[in-house]
């Protein structure tokens, strides 16, 4: 049998980055920069109020207070956006809303609150410190600064930054269009009526998710049954608009096992026992003028799940151009004894806690057979165990890898 880490590097080999493309903004979110990105202005660009009030000069309320007021003159009014008042004189004030520029000749902010609101002269009764509510120039990104370096993902917040600082286009990789197809004559589009022997299709539904979740732009088609021509048919017509394809189900021993036979020999499609539990049977390799990426994952849910995580997930990751391939993963200590078949690397769905001081306790969900569904919707971990061990006993450390949901 093959290697766990030998078959994933064969694949990470294979694999290359998705060429970079200049984007709309927008059209980027969800993607990994291929720039540095500069900021052509400070942000704030421009010493700016961050409360509704009036610009002052600190020592002309020093001595206001509730009971003894100071009452200036308001010379001035400036709603945010607003540049034609630009200085204003000792012992006056001007009204001015949050975020926009402070008069030069004015040092601090009193908030409306601690005043009595006047538009012609106005009432304060709280002293300011000088600077208070001011939000000064280049406090928040100085011009000149990388403000998102190349490798960044850009998710929503990176994305309103590029904004701030007036960008309209980045140069991204793209997201990875990946072409997800079921294959068994036992399949049934949800939504419609089984009969005996037939199941839903499940798993293109899994692997469309988790290769969203993953980044890509990931499309299911209906399942395609165990016939050679119509899957062959089907895999040359979604060619055009995939950078990776991943088929499941035959792939084992059965008689009606026809992906190995189809792909086998297509490309570079090759067919391993890989030492793993689940996901032992592996179809890989590259076809087609574009050497897009195919795996071929085993049809039993759970190895599927299993397989894409191991797999296909670093794969995609890889061709976002993303520095990080693979999950974080902790040490956890076992809550209970967990046998695992000799010679194989077991990844067993499990349930992480951490405790206050940090430390994480992993639980493994019921039977680790490759067709339970339902624990399998519960797990929020995977605990790796090596090929060699077989069996851990409670209270041992285990490597676990971390499921949540984590985009970048
Ligand atoms: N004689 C042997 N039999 C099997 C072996 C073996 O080594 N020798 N390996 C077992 C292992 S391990 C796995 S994993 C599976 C792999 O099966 P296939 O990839 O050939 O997949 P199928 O036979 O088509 O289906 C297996 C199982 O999964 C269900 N399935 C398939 N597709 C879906 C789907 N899209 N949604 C939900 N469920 C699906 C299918 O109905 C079967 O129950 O082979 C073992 N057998
Ligand atoms: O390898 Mo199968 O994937 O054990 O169930
Ligand atoms: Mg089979």
């Amino acid at each position: 049998m093959k290697r766990v880490a030998d078959h994933l590097s064969d694949i990470l080999a294979a694999v290359r980055p998705l060429s970079e493309l200049d984007f709309q903004l927008l059209d980027a979110h969800g993607c990994v920069l291929t720039e540095d990105v500069i900021a052509p202005w400070s942000l704030p660009q421009f010493d700016n109020t961050a409360m509704d009030g009036y610009a002052v000069r600190a020592d002309d309320v020093a001595a206001a207070s509730e009971d003894e007021p100071v009452e200036l003159p308001v010379v001035a009014d400036i709603p945010a956006g607003d540049t034609r008042v630009n200085a204003i004189g000792p012992g006056l004030a001007a009204r001015i809303m949050t975020g926009a520029p402070v008069p030069s000749g004015a040092d601090a902010i009193v908030p409306v609150e601690q005043t009595d609101g006047g538009t012609v002269r106005v009432r304060i009764t709280a002293p300011a410190k000088p600077g208070a509510h001011i939000r000064r120039a280049g406090g928040d990104v100085q011009e000149g600064d990388v403000v998102l370096g190349a490798g960044t993902y850009l998710g929503a917040a990176q994305i309103g930054l590029l904004a701030a600082v007036g960008r309209d286009r980045v140069v991204v990789r793209p997201r990875p269009r990946v072409v997800v197809i079921s294959t068994g004559s036992e399949l049934v589009e949800p939504g419609y009526p089984l009969t005996t022997g037939q199941i839903s299709d499940s798993n293109s539904f899994t692997l469309t998710a988790a290769a969203r979740e993953a980044g890509a732009v990931a499309y299911r088609v209906p399942p395609v049954p165990d016939d050679k021509d119509r899957l062959l048919g089907l895999i040359e017509d979604q060619l055009i608009r995939a950078d990776m394809v991943i088929t499941t189900g035959g792939v084992s021993a059965g008689a009606y096992d026809i992906v190995k036979e189809v792909l086998s020999g297509l490309g570079t499609v090759r067919f391993d026992s890989v030492a793993m539990q689940p996901g032992k049977p592996q179809g890989f390799g590259t076809i087609g003028d574009d050497h897009t990426p195919i795996f071929a994952l085993p049809g039993n849910p759970v190895s599927a799940f299993v397989s894409f995580e191991v797999f296909v997930r670093p794969a995609i990751r890889k061709m976002l151009g993303s520095p990080r391939l693979h999950r974080p993963s902790v040490k956890a200590v076992l809550q209970e004894r967990l046998r695992s078949p000799e010679g194989r690397r077991q990844f067993a769905r499990a349930r992480v806690q951490t405790a206050q001081d940090g430390s994480h306790q992993v639980r493994p969900i019921g039977a680790q057979q490759s067709h339970l569904m339902g624990d399998l919707a519960y797990a929020n971990a995977l605990i790796v165990v090596p090929e060699h061990v077989t069996e851990v006993a409670a209270g041992q450390v285990v490597d676990v890898v971390l499921l949540e949901r984590r985009r970048e």
